[in-house]
């Protein structure tokens, strides 16, 4: 529960540029999620000049982890603010404290956990070639990044492994082929069809093409005198 209203919550985790925000855009396409990258937040919280920007700007540049309160708000205010009751949490928990804090201050736990599966090197070729200004996809911020990936971030997923809730996914593949593996685990959180709409329709149209038909047979003999 999360103010009065039921949420459904995917944490999406994964190493530094394995693919964490493309698939969640595609899930948010296809699915009826909506995306709450914690990166995204933190580097909003750095743009609208808020007292805390210079300290997680720096612990962006160094590849650490912003503490728990900071990025939980952030996470509950986007929450509480969205119509929206599925949520994909991106990013996050990135570590045990994360982990624990969220648990503790929202009693929310993930309906499953995401897991992209991908080589540093196949990471590492990713966030070169991604050109999007970040002041952490360079050589030295990503070691760091990845350093603390495997120091703090992985030691959630075994957690969550033990609770039986990470679905994992091999990320090294081409984006398409990422996300038909992707599709399979959502399948049951598709929307729904409505048939009796579908139903009502497809009748109506038998029955207008009934009257044409009836209309044309009686009017048949007129036509070809
Ligand atoms: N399966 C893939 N194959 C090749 N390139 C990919 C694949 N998935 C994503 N990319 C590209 O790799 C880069 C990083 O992807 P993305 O931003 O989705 O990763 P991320 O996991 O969100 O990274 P970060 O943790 O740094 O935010 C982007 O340029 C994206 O287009
Ligand atoms: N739970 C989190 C998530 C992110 N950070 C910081 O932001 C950086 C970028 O995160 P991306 O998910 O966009 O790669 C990350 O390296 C951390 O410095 C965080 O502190 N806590
Ligand atoms: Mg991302």
């Amino acid at each position: 529960m999360l103010g009065g209203k039921k949420v459904t919550v995917v944490f999406v985790l994964g190493g530094p540029g394995s693919g964490k925000g493309t698939q969640c855009a595609n899930i948010v396409e296809h699915f009826g999620f909506t995306h709450l990258s914690a990166g995204d937040l933190l580097r909003a919280e750095i743009k609208s000049g808020s007292e805390n920007g210079t300290m997680i700007e720096n612990m962006i540049k160094e590849g650490k982890i912003v503490p728990s309160e900071v990025t939980i708000k952030l996470l509950q205010e986007a929450m509480i603010k969205s119509e929206n009751d599925k949520f994909l949490i991106d990013g996050f928990p990135r570590n045990e404290e994360n982990r624990a804090a969220f648990e503790n201050v929202t009693k929310i736990s993930p309906a499953f956990v995401l897991f992209f599966d991908c080589s540093e090197e196949e990471m590492e070729r990713r966030l070169l070639g991604r050109n999007q200004g970040r002041v952490d996809d360079n050589i030295e911020t990503i070691k760091k990044r990845f350093k603390t990936f495997v120091d703090s971030s992985l030691p959630v997923i075994d957690y969550y492994t033990s609770k039986d809730k990470v679905k994992k996914i091999d990320a090294a593949k081409p984006i398409a082929e990422v996300f038909e593996d992707v599709k399979v685990i959502f399948a049951p959180y598709a929307p729904k069809v409505n048939y009796c709409f579908h139903l009502f329709f497809l009748h109506q149209h038998f029955l207008m093409d009934l009257c044409s038909l009836m209309f044309a047979l009686a009017f048949y003999p007129y036509c070809t005198e």
